[in-house]
């Protein structure tokens, strides 16, 4: 078996260019005790497709969280294309598109209502953003739902009707927590497709997720994340360092497959 190669620094490789799409600095972030960030800098290159993986309770929600606007650190800066999103936080925002984890949001409308409220929210014309909704519902296969409230949809419904409203105002930098999980496997494929045309156009993509063949086949960028910090950053090719990124995964944070038996959980005979 072949040694892996030395990984890039936490943090990532140089980037190219004076202005990262994300810039984190030094995050911190705490719970009481529990440290849930502690002093994770990352740079993420516009028009990258990065991943952010890590094991539960890594502190993956709560950065994305932070870099996003949604929650506010004890320390650190995020720079959204050089903006500061605690410093200037209509500026940042308006750079950027959040499909933020477990998102309460008005549910009691139609898919059609919510994604034009979020395009109007954003300042956007009515006659821009109802074709541009419309559009976004028969892609992402929800058109027929119709006046179904959100609500009432399904979980992989609810998580694309709130993708739809990340991607209606044409952000320059797309942060999504998680955005396959409980979608079907065709609508993951569609949503691929949205996010790799996305970057391809220059925009720039950050996802959380735990999928990890997903990630190393989409993502050209990922960074592990472990008890609030980066063990590595880079390329996907560099951090998987010839390996499968799973593995990778595994021997980074040290988990191990739990080998103990449940020996009381057998079907009962009676
Ligand atoms: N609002 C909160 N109050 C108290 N503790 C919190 C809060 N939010 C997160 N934490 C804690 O911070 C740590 C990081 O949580 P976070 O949700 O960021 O992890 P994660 O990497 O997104 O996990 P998962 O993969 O399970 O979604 C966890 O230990 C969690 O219990």
């Amino acid at each position: 078996m072949t040694a892996p190669s030395p990984l890039p620094p936490p943090g990532g490789p140089a980037v190219p260019g004076p202005c990262p799409a994300l810039f984190l600095d030094s995050l911190a972030k705490a719970f009481g005790p529990k440290i849930a960030v502690n002093l994770l800098s990352l740079a993420i290159p516009a028009g990258s497709l990065y991943g952010i993986v890590g094991p539960n309770g890594a502190g993956k929600t709560t950065t994305l969280s932070i870099a996003t606007g949604l929650l506010l650190p004890d320390s650190g800066r995020a720079l959204v294309h050089g903006v500061d999103v605690w410093a200037e936080p209509a500026r940042a925002k308006a750079l950027l598109g959040v499909l933020p984890d477990g998102l309460r949001t008005f549910d009691r409308l139609s898919g059609l209502e919510l994604v034009t409220y979020s395009g109007l929210l954003r300042g956007m014309p009515r006659d821009v953003v109802v074709p541009r909704a419309t559009q976004l519902l028969h892609v992402l296969d929800l058109w027929d739902a119709g006046t179904t409230l959100v609500a009432d949809y399904s979980a992989g419904m609810r998580k694309k009707v709130h993708l739809a409203c990340a991607l209606v105002h044409s952000p320059s930098v797309l942060v999504l927590d998680e955005p396959f999980e409980a979608v079907d496997p065709i609508s993951a494929k569609t949503i691929q497709k949205i996010l790799t045309d996305f970057a391809a156009a220059g925009g720039t993509v950050v996802i959380s997720s735990h999928v990890m063949a997903t990630v190393q086949r989409l993502c050209t960028h990922v960074a592990i994340i472990d008890r609030g910090r980066v063990v590595a950053a880079g390329t996907t090719a560099e951090v998987a360092a010839g390996a499968d990124l799973e593995d990778r995964f595994a021997q980074l944070v040290g988990a191990q497959v739990s080998q103990e038996e449940l020996s009381w959980l057998r079907p009962s005979s009676n």
